[in-house]
């Protein structure tokens, strides 16, 4: 365009270095070649302009273009804006969802740095003489749980009944996971009013831990189904209302529906805000008579992934009658996430649906069937079946109305590989929860069930049929790839390695290392301070 507008061709115009080279010798006619060459000029004057021209460098067309005094560089416009390319757009996006992304970076500073602090200054602090212990309610291993009230008669009249727990060194974790929960989910949990670290004299053993919760209610998910009128002993909690409809399956099957979808909701209110509870199991469910719905309690086991907190588990096992297989250990720190939250450990369903699992006894037995059948949930149905007990037909029967989609529901969140559990959002968007059942779902809905077992799918089978295949390749018994896989093999060529990939693959390596080197140095820390846990600063004490 530079040079059509001064009808030169490109050739007459120098390369940048040139023009700076050129610049001082004519200095004194710069402004020359700033005059407008136009078509107006006679001859003489255009010959004169192309020597000009020629003598200076330059043959911009100044008039339409503002390009300042470009004899100098140095007085050019500046650029002073912002300059948005492409590969930048694409960086800062690729940063802003990381750090948004699941468990979320930038929501768990602002948690930890802001909201942490801000909330601290308003809400109600306790102290250990504040509180009257009464009744004892459980007892675990690092800790002991009691009913207890307000030692102010109008407080105590205003707040009503309180839990407490007195816990070992490892209620620091439980107080940091209650506080991330309140702040971020508290509809999920019991509601958690304060915790403290007691400081003990010397000389008086360890310090400890005081934790204090709202009194919810006395019933745990587990003491309901020990009752022989389980799931009607919920029905007027939850539903408010007895339903009218006889007694039976359908009933029944209403009642764990709403039961369960209390529970995702709770599960996936954890997930969300990176927490993987890890110790999921009736015991665990409380129902709260103040909101009418189950929350879950004992925070104790869990893991927050956002700061990579765990609790101590070389020293605890999580509850082995309903972990799941793989039964997460991770080290006291871990940056690194375990693949899906742990969302259905030993499905809940399970529990619910068939009573029989509702006994220690049954549940170890139930665990060993489903291990010599390898996890698979099918498995164990074909090897139980046939000779169930009228308790467990009831739970299949329950499971298959609706064409089996209870049963769907089920084999998705029962599964060996972690990777493949249902998570709790997905299980919550199943069609088990839409109450027409699977008749009266909509185009949409059932487009969503589409797309939830398109994604249930095992692709690894796939990929185990070509590397069998592969495997047996000329035997005689396989005899090898026909022609037309051959060709079709030979036609799925390996992607060439380009510039991007191997930008990606160091990249990779780079953050393989970070992680390595976090993880190292964590340990360390937790090796040497095992005692002095850094979260531990988050924690108020009572001096
Ligand atoms: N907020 C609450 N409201 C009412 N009851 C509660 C509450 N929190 C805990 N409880 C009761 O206290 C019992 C023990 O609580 P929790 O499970 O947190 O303690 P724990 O030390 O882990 O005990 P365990 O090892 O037996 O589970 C629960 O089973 C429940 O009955």
């Amino acid at each position: 365009m530079a040079a059509s507008g001064l009808g030169l061709s490109t050739s007459f115009l120098p390369g940048h270095d040139t023009l700076l080279r050129r610049r001082r010798p004519v200095a004194g006619s710069a402004s020359a070649s700033f005059r407008p060459v136009t078509a107006e000029l006679g001859g003489a004057a255009t010959e004169l302009g192309r020597q000009l021209v020629e003598a200076v460098g330059v043959g911009l067309p100044c008039t339409v273009m503002s390009c300042g005094d470009v004899i100098y560089r140095s007085t050019l416009p500046h650029n002073d804006g912002l300059t948005i390319t492409a590969p930048g757009v694409a960086l800062a996006l690729a940063t802003v969802s990381y750090f948004w992304a699941t468990p979320g970076v930038a929501p768990g500073f602002f948690d930890m740095f802001v909201l942490a602090f801000a909330e601290r200054l308003f809400r109600p602090t306790f102290r250990k003489d504040d509180i009257v212990l009464g009744k004892k309610l459980g007892e675990g291993a690092f800790g002991v749980v009691y009913k207890a009230s307000l030692a102010n008669p109008e407080a105590a009249e205003k707040q009503g009944a309180v839990v407490v727990k007195k816990a070992t060194e490892y209620g620091a974790v439980e107080i940091w996971m209650n506080e991330r929960v309140r702040r971020a989910c508290a509809s999920s949990c019991a509601d958690f009013l304060y915790g403290f670290r007691e400081k003990k004299a010397k000389g008086k053993g360890a310090d400890e831990y005081w934790l204090i919760w709202r009194f919810e209610g006395e019933d745990t998910l587990f003491d309901l189904m020990q009752s022989k009128e389980f799931p009607y002993n919920v029905e007027t909690k939850i539903l408010g209302d007895v339903q009218n409809l006889p007694k039976g399956i359908a009933r029944e099957n209403k009642i764990i529906q709403t039961v369960m979808r209390q529970l995702l909701f709770a599960l996936d209110g954890l997930h969300s805000t990176g927490i993987v509870h890890r110790d999921i199991k009736p015991q665990n469910i409380i129902f709260s008579e103040g909101s009418k719905t189950f929350k879950i309690i004992d925070l104790g086991a869990a893991a927050d992934l956002r700061v990579g907190i765990n609790y101590i588990p070389n020293e605890f096992l999580l509850d082995p009658r309903y972990a799941a297989p793989e039964q997460y250990i991770m080290s006291t720190q871990t940056p690194s996430a375990p693949s899906v939250p742990v969302a259905t450990t030993l499905s809940p369903v399970l529990w619910q649906a068939f009573p029989s699992l509702r006994t220690d006894s049954n549940l170890i037995q139930f665990n060993r069937q489903l291990k010599r059948c390898d996890y698979d949930l099918e498995a164990w149905r074909n090897l139980v079946e046939p000779r169930a007990s009228a308790e467990l037909r009831r739970g299949f029967d329950i499971l298959d109305l609706d064409n089996g989609i209870g049963w769907e529901l089920l084999t998705s969140m029962v599964r060996f590989k972690a990777r493949r559990r249902t998570s709790a959002k997905a299980a919550l968007a199943h069609p088990y929860f839409i109450r027409e059942g699977l008749l009266g779902l909509s185009v949409m809905q059932n487009l969503s069930l589409q797309l939830f077992r398109a994604t249930q799918k095992d692709y690894s089978e796939a990929a185990r049929w070509v590397i069998g295949l592969m495997a047996r390749s000329g035997t005689e018994s396989v005899g090898g790839f026909t022609e037309a896989q051959l060709q079709e093999l030979r036609e799925i060529k390996p992607k060439k390695s380009s510039a991007q990939r191997n930008a990606l693959a160091s990249l990779l390596r780079v953050q393989r290392k970070i992680v390595r080197t976090i993880n190292e140095s964590m340990n360390e820390l937790a090796a040497d301070q095992r005692k002095s846990i850094w979260w531990s600063r988050w924690i108020p004490r009572e001096e």
